[in-house]
């Protein structure tokens, strides 16, 4: 479970310091899937990278599956982003890596063992199986994309963030991308929490949580 209880994150704005997560609670139950909307600047990349870890509040507490991510130090906090699964609008992939290394890379650094069919299998599941070999430039958007996915599952999260994952897709492309990456977190019991501009892609997950200027409403 993700719980929120009154998150507060500043930035300094001129010489006064402004919120731009603005006492936000809310919880999120195991292995739901949440679309994290709201216009442009309302804070949805902010609450993202908070739940990553990537930054501190100034003030409230962030519970993931038990910790309180809020009061860890830095090392705590490396190894709880090593934990869990993020995805990006830009694939960031390793260019000097295959796709095969590119997907198993973070998950050998943790310590799993990736059996070569546990990959194979994963990749058929994406249909990138047939690019294991290539590298990340002889990829278009979508199979990059889909490489991402592979990337993050492997790793066995307990959560995936994904920051505007099908951004830069076409509409048929940021479908397909969308149900896979559903389908694999519905599978393995994984909270997917997705920021997307698209009303017509939020409105495929379970639930919408909807910031306006750094706080939600219904
Ligand atoms: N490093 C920073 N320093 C100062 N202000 C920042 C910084 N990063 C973000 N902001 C401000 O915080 C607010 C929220 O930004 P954030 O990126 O979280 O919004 P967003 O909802 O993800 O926007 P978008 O949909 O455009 O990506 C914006 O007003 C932005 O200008």
């Amino acid at each position: 479970m993700i719980q929120l209880k009154d998150v507060v994150f500043s930035r300094a704005d001129g010489e006064a310091q402004r919120r731009i997560i603005d006492k936000v609670s809310v919880t999120i139950h195991d292995a739901q899937q949440v679309a994290l909307v709201g216009d442009s600047g309302s804070g949805k990349t902010t609450l993202l990278n908070l739940l990553a870890g990537l930054l501190v509040p100034d003030s409230g507490e962030i519970n993931v599956n038990g910790t309180v991510i809020s009061e860890l130090d830095e090392n705590q906090l490396a190894r709880y982003r090593r934990q869990i699964g993020v995805i990006f609008q830009h694939y960031q992939l390793l260019e000097a890596l295959n796709i095969a290394d590119n997907i198993t890379f973070q998950a050998r650094l943790n310590g799993l063992q990736v059996t070569k069919p546990a990959l194979t299998a994963l990749a058929t599941r994406l249909g990138i199986a047939h690019k294991l070999s290539a590298f990340p430039s002889e990829l278009s958007g979508g199979e990059q994309q889909r490489v991402g996915i592979a990337r993050a599952i492997i790793n066995q999260p307990k959560v995936i963030l994904a920051d505007e994952p099908t951004g830069n897709l076409d509409s048929e492309r940021s479908q397909e991308v969308l149900e896979l990456l559903q389908a694999l977190c519905k599978e393995h019991e994984i909270n997917l929490i997705m920021v997307t501009h698209s009303e017509r892609l939020a409105v495929q997950f379970e639930r919408q949580i909807r910031l306006k200027s750094g706080q939600l409403y219904d």
